[in-house]
């Protein structure tokens, strides 16, 4: 089975809670050369705050994913072409785990499976607010985050591995290592990617590189630099082969 996602070098993340740097808009969002959208938050989201965001983005052609926080805030929307559900392997509270999950399941009926699909989130910045709020232990060297990212994979068959550094720039050698930990799954990288260099730096190691709060603080153009670094890399990696 192949995915859409095996394609795409950067991933924008709008947060719904926070707002586009004054004057920008989500057509100039759009047109950074992103290669796909990821709508989600840890904190104070809601379902309105997530339609507005689709509403706003789905006449562009650039592929929108919703990445939910909690059950509370999936919305149905036929615009989004799918759903990304975070898994945390190193939360320390099963809730967040599978136990979000479970009760995801049990109240909806009728799931749409064809688009809904996980991504097995290692988190690895103890300040940030994912980290707090699954209370994950961040304290892995890199022979660990490559054993998660090895136990994704081939335990759990997972097709997505996300090493989150969310609001802080991460430790290249700890991402590289998951990387080389896989065989076919996609490895995403996200965390404090700010550049041209720092998004080459990360697309040398993993295969996506997301970008979120510079969006929000910086604007379109920021963004844009870390979509030519990411695919930069990716592109100098396809030549050496
Ligand atoms: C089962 C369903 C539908 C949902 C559960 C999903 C789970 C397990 C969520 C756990 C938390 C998580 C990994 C959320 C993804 C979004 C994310 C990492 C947002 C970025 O977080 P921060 O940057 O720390 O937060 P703020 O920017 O909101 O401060
Ligand atoms: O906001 P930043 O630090 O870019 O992190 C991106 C993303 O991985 C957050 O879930
Ligand atoms: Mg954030």
């Amino acid at each position: 089975m192949s995915y859409p996602w095996e394609d795409w070098d950067h991933i924008t993340k709008i947060d719904p809670d926070k707002d586009l740097v004054d004057g920008e808009t989500f057509e100039d969002v759009c047109e950074t050369g992103t290669d796909a959208l990821e709508i989600g938050g840890t904190l104070d989201i809601t379902e309105e705050k997530m339609e507005r965001v689709v509403e706003a983005t789905a006449k562009y052609d650039v592929p929108i994913y919703q990445e939910p926080s909690n059950p509370g805030v999936v919305i149905d929307d036929p615009a989004l072409d799918g759903y990304l559900i975070p898994t945390v392997f190193n939360a320390s509270d099963s809730f967040w785990i599978t136990g979000a999950h479970k009760e995801w399941v049990r109240i909806e009926d009728g799931l749409d499976w064809d688009r809904t699909h996980t991504e097995a989130y290692i988190v690895m910045n103890p300040d940030s607010s994912v980290a707090e709020y699954t209370d994950a232990d961040t304290d892995q060297s890199a022979e660990d985050v490559a054993s998660f990212a090895r136990v994704a994979e081939r335990m759990f068959g997972q097709d997505i591995i996300y090493v989150e550094y969310s609001g802080t720039y991460g430790d290249p050698e700890k991402v590289c290592a998951a990387h080389d930990a896989l065989d076919d799954a996609t490895l995403f990288y996200g965390g404090g990617i700010h550049d041209y260099d720092s998004a080459y730096e990360m697309g040398k190691c993993a295969d996506v590189v997301v970008v979120g709060n510079l969006l929000h603080d910086k604007g379109v153009d920021a963004v844009r630099e870390t979509v030519e670094g990411a695919k930069d890399a990716t592109a100098e990696l396809v030549g050496a082969e």
